[in-house]
């Protein structure tokens, strides 16, 4: 049962140029509760996780943990304190081992200075072991050979080392597949138990429902909720976090019927597959199943022209596409809209404006030619759509939260408008109310001819939005599974290998 309370957070302020990310806040978390944070893209959740962990400095309010004011002026405070963030993007350092990475910039030492690697080894081993992570990363093994679920495991390893007192997760599970989440859960169940704080942020809200005591909802940098989830339930999360109400599951799609075949895929190899064959006809979603790993994104590189291909053909139309760089897979009329879409996706420093016209006038350096009207009219349709908060199209895409940085990769390839879309997780860290507007876009571009090559690991946006699925194991590819057939029961056994692929 939760006790007294650890985090004490009360009317905090913080404002950035032109922007007031969070005003008023308050919240408390209590030893062993799970307490989740919910909120649109742009609502102020990471604000408010920086602000704790010391990156951000608060402009107005206090925070007390255990006791003691907490405003922390630098991470190490933070830290040293007791507050500990597990972030999505986790830094790891790739020539040294796990659990080198784990104590990375604190390395216990002898005396006489020479690092103490037995004490290392030690503490991880003991770790991993208390919170359930042994046989699931060796400590050996080195930073660059990790998945991300692996690296994942770091990052909490690191957080959990010494002395925590509340542990923040920042969307922990969008890179997990189900088993990985579940083991997340029951560290979870751990921590709580040792009488620690937790708080959550995730837009997932069954997740939310299944393993938080309270949620608190921000909207436009404000609380406009704090719920014992006992009295609640996702539709008022939903409304209390959009403002107003919306069916947060399923999508029901018009049924398009055409014959003519915009992509045929045949034989492809590379790397990471072997004799992949397949085809999408214009007006159809083909959704990709399968865990992390089973080598869809690598896929979708390999179609893109971003990673190399050792063999087979690609046809657009009919027509054989040499496709050995992303300039080649645009000239072909293929959009990606990739799954990490901040590292890979945008330039950081431009314009919401220029990167989202980025696909439409096909090459950055034309864009100085052209006039502003053009681009925002290209763009501004899909913007909107898509609830992009920015303060304005000239605005600095870095300066924009995660999900709004997702969205304006989406709105480029909406406005681009190819023959083959292939989208890398479409719905990934975006909050309820967008996705049902993309799944609305998605929708309609198929309807205007566009063939969709949809990535996702989220089974009802899979089952209801994909005319067929196909499943991927270990680079090879199921035949592909209509609609009315797809079960989400046939679709793990065959991702898991349970069931043969080929
Ligand atoms: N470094 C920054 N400079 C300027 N504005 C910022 C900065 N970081 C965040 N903001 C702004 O603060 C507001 C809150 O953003 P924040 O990243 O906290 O949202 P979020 O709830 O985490 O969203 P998401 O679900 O998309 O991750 C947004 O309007 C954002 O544009």
């Amino acid at each position: 049962m939760p006790n007294e309370t650890v985090l004490d957070v009360r009317e905090v302020g913080k404002s950035f140029p032109g922007v007031k990310a969070l005003s008023n806040v308050t919240l408390q978390v209590r030893s062993g509760e799970v307490v989740s944070i919910v909120g649109e893209n742009g609502a102020g959740k990471s604000t408010l996780l920086k602000i704790l962990s010391g990156d951000y400095q608060l402009d107005e309010g206090t925070i007390t943990l255990a006791g003691k004011e907490a405003s922390h002026a630098n991470p190490l405070e933070a830290r040293d304190a007791g507050f500990r963030l597990v972030r999505q993007e986790p830094e790891i350092v790739p020539h040294v081992s796990v659990m080198e990475n784990v104590f990375i910039g604190e390395y216990p030492t002898r005396p006489g200075g020479r690092v103490d690697f037995a004490a290392m080894r030690q503490t991880v081993t003991a770790l991993m072991d208390r919170y359930g992570f042994t046989g699931m990363v060796g400590i050996e093994t080195s930073g660059r050979l990790l998945s991300p679920a692996q690296m994942h495991i770091v990052e909490i390893l690191r957080a959990l080392k010494d002395g925590v007192k509340v542990v923040a997760f920042d969307e922990p599970t969008s890179s997990l597949t189900n088993n990985e989440t579940e083991k997340l859960f029951a560290l979870i169940a751990t921590l709580r138990a040792e009488g620690i704080g937790i708080i959550y942020v995730s837009h997932r809200l069954h997740e939310v429902m299944e393993i938080s005591d309270r949620v608190v909802v921000l909207k436009d940098g404000q609380t406009t909720g704090d719920l014992a989830i006992g009295e609640t339930s996702e539709d008022e999360i939903v409304r209390l976090m959009v403002g107003r109400e919306l069916s947060a599951h399923g999508f029901n799609r018009t049924e398009v019927t055409r014959d003519e075949v915009v992509l045929e895929v045949e034989n492809l190899s590379s790397r990471w597959h072997q004799n992949i064959s397949f085809s999408i006809r214009a007006g159809e979603i083909v959704g990709f199943a399968g865990l992390v790993g089973a080598g869809r994104t690598e896929l979708a590189k390999v179609l893109f022209g971003e990673f190399p291909r050792d063999g087979g053909t690609i046809k657009i139309g009919g027509e054989v596409k040499t496709i050995r760089s992303p300039a080649d897979a645009i000239k072909a009329s293929i959009g990606f809209a990739p799954e990490n879409r901040k590292a890979e996706g945008l330039i950081l420093v431009r314009s919401v404006l220029e990167n989202a016209s980025m696909a439409v006038f096909s090459s950055l350096s034309r864009l100085g030619l052209l006039r502003h009207k053009e681009m925002v009219s290209a763009v501004t349709p899909y913007i909107r759509q898509l609830e992009i908060k920015t303060p304005s199209l000239d605005h600095d895409v870095g300066k924009l939260s995660g999900g709004n940085q997702q969205k304006v990769v989406l709105a480029r390839w909406l406005a681009a408008k190819p023959k083959l879309l292939i989208l890398d997780e479409p719905t990934r860290a975006v909050d309820v109310g967008a996705k049902a507007e993309i799944y609305r876009l998605i929708d309609d571009l198929a309807k205007s001819g566009m063939a969709i090559m949809m990535i996702s690991s989220e089974m009802p946006e899979l089952l209801s939005m994909s005319d067929r699925i196909i499943v991927m194991h270990d680079g090879q590819i199921s035949q592909p599974i209509e609609k009315h057939d797809a079960t989400e029961e046939a679709i793990v056994n065959l991702a898991l290998g349970t069931r043969n692929v080929a």
